[in-house]
């Protein structure tokens, strides 16, 4: 279905190092000088979910396939940049083509890596980055509201829609407001989905921050928490270099790497969850002892659809699905348990699939 996470930031700021982290290759370019990644990289990436390992464990299944959601390093994008500055319009093109941003700000201090700016300060780091998406937002607003003014003498009643939503995005923007800010009915939704304005993009911060400050954060990523938080966005707190010095390691060694660092978990693995939770995005698990494995959904799924994630004719021939919820399949230890404890429903077409259903889709074809 491809989910796609775009990293995002100024030059410099790690966002290939986190990339190449999550991606677990050096593919991506990292290097200490700005724009040395030019074309973006785009990976694929396991979403972490110890549900599916308990699951797996219950029905002793042979193998475990998690789902998968996909990042892309982007160029570093500079002040500027909505005029063409730096390598300007290319990146807002790949910007527009994801789904959500992963915003990295730049929370270490270190004076052997360049600051484009000369300084370290992520609050106003984020507003650099906010102010070129919006002012892309605004040329490119303006423009399609041009085009439309014909059709709008016409009484076209597409453009019509289409000039409202724009027109509403112009206002908030104009009042320096990001156009996320906008509510927006959800009979409108899908309109304004394909407006692809920047700004209407989920975005999430990950603040970069020093090796020895993945654990506690340090007073930038403390400013940075506190800018989300007024914004109604996320945060996370990671240090890029120590994830990709983990990533190298193999799986026991990384254990006690981390909790020598006083972490539970890989900051990746919050982060690649964080993304998945911006997306608004939940699991669904199939279980068998050949294998149990994670699907992706959107919120609010019925049945029918979610089925079509694994194979078209799944959706085409739906006739119904055995449901257990994934505590019932904890408590009655497996779908045997589950069934004799008359927790396994049969759910027609208007199902709406919960995060963490074990699903078994009947179909004819
Ligand atoms: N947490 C960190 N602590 C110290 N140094 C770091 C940290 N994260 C990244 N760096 C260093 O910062 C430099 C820039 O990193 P990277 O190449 O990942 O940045 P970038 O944002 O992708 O840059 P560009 O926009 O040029 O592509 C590298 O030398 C990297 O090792
Ligand atoms: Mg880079």
């Amino acid at each position: 279905m491809g989910f796609k996470v775009g990293i995002v930031g100024l030059p410099n700021v790690g966002k290939s190092t986190t990339f190449n982290a999550l991606t677990k290759t050096a593919a991506a370019q990292a290097a200490n000088f700005p724009f040395c990644t030019i074309e973006p990289n785009v990976g694929d990436v396991a979403v972490p979910d110890d549900r599916l390992d308990k699951l797996a464990a219950i029905a002793s299944s042979k193998q475990i396939i998690p789902t998968r959601m996909t990042f892309v390093d982007i160029a570093g994008l500079v002040k500027g940049a909505s005029k063409g500055e730096g390598l300007g319009n290319q990146f807002l093109a790949n910007i527009r083509e994801t789904d959500a941003i992963a915003h990295v700000l730049r929370c270490f201090d270190d004076d052997d890596v360049t600051h484009v700016d000369d300084r370290v300060d992520p609050v106003a780091d984020a507003e650099t980055i906010e102010t070129e998406l919006m002012l892309a937002d605004l040329e490119s607003i303006e423009k399609r509201r041009q085009g439309l003014v014909r059709k709008l003498k016409g009484n076209d009643k597409e453009a019509k829609e289409q000039d409202r939503l724009l027109a509403m995005a112009q206002e908030a923007i104009e009042n320096d407001r990001p156009a996320r800010t906008v509510e927006i009915d959800p009979e409108d939704e899908k309109l304004w989905k394909g407006l692809q304005l920047l700004s209407t993009k989920p975005v999430l911060y990950v603040c970069n921050v020093g090796e020895s400050e993945a654990a506690e954060g340090n007073e930038h990523s403390t400013a940075v928490a506190e800018m989300a938080a007024k914004q109604g966005n996320t945060h996370v707190i990671i240090s890029a270099q120590i994830e990709e010095e983990i990533s190298q390691l193999e799986a026991e060694e990384a254990e006690m790497f981390l909790s020598e660092m006083g972490l539970e978990e890989a900051g990746l693995d919050r982060l690649i969850r964080a993304g998945h939770d911006l997306l608004q995005l939940e699991t669904y698990f199939t279980v068998g002892p050949k294998e149990a494995r994670a699907w992706t959904i959107t919120k609010g799924t019925a049945a029918p659809q979610a089925a079509g994630v694994i194979h078209g004719d799944f959706e085409r021939g739906f006739i119904r699905a055995e449901t257990i919820a994934y505590d019932d399949y904890i408590a009655f230890n497996g779908e045997q348990g589950a069934k004799e404890a008359g927790k396994m429903r049969a759910e027609g077409k208007g199902y709406i699939v919960q995060d963490g259903d074990v699903m078994h889709f009947l179909f004819n074809t």
